[in-house]
């Protein structure tokens, strides 16, 4: 399992071991023991599945303040463009982004640490999508900045016409705006 550093501190691409034989593949995408030497300790409480069709972007989405949430996404079927934003005010790295293709080709995952908005544009046919957050699901203290903002600058490949999104993702809130993480 290769545990690489992205240009924002904390966020990390995983690639697991893939064992390939007459009957298929195995890879072990988790353990904890690992995880936590190269990331820090981490105790995921939920996992998530989602499954999308080709254009949908989900997000960016966040839980506000101590109902963060560290993610470790991965894509089970198809092929996505996965964002991460910094929104820790604190960060030197405030407000960048980082974009990572994941896909069952690639088999990568990302690790995204509490304080960040998240979310994927889906680059297949369907997508399936599978994700493990280290707090519980908050509804009433969901977030989401908008994907389009001007002063994050996320080159999304599609335009925005041929994007499908969430009504709660058309009415998100400007970093500017946003409910930052102290
Ligand atoms: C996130 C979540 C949702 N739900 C229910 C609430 C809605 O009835 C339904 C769909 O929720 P939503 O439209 O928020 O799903 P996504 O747009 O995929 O949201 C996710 O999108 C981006 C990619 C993220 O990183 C977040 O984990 C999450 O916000 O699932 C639950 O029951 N539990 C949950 O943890």
């Amino acid at each position: 399992m290769k545990f690489t550093e992205q240009e924002i501190q904390g966020v990390f691409v995983i690639e697991p071991q893939k064992f390939g034989d007459a009957r298929g593949y195995f890879m072990e995408t988790y353990r904890k023991e690992i995880f936590d030497r190269y990331v820090g300790e981490i105790n995921f409480v939920q996992d998530n599945q989602s499954h999308s069709t080709y254009g949908v972007l989900r997000g960016l989405h966040y839980q506000k303040g101590n109902y963060s949430q560290a993610k470790l996404v991965r894509v089970l079927n198809g092929r996505v463009l996965d964002v991460a934003v910094d929104l820790r005010k604190t960060s030197p790295t405030f407000g960048k982004y980082v974009m990572v293709e994941l896909s069952e080709e690639n088999n990568k995952q990302l690790f995204i640490p509490r304080g960040f908005a998240h979310g994927f544009l889906v680059l297949s046919d369907t997508a399936t999508f599978a994700y493990k957050v280290d707090n519980v699901y908050a509804p009433d203290q969901e977030a989401t900045l908008m994907y389009d903002d001007p002063s994050v600058g996320i080159k999304w490949p599609l335009a925005a016409e041929k994007l499908l999104l969430s009504a709660k993702d058309l009415n998100g809130k400007y970093l500017a705006d946003a409910d930052c993480f102290e």
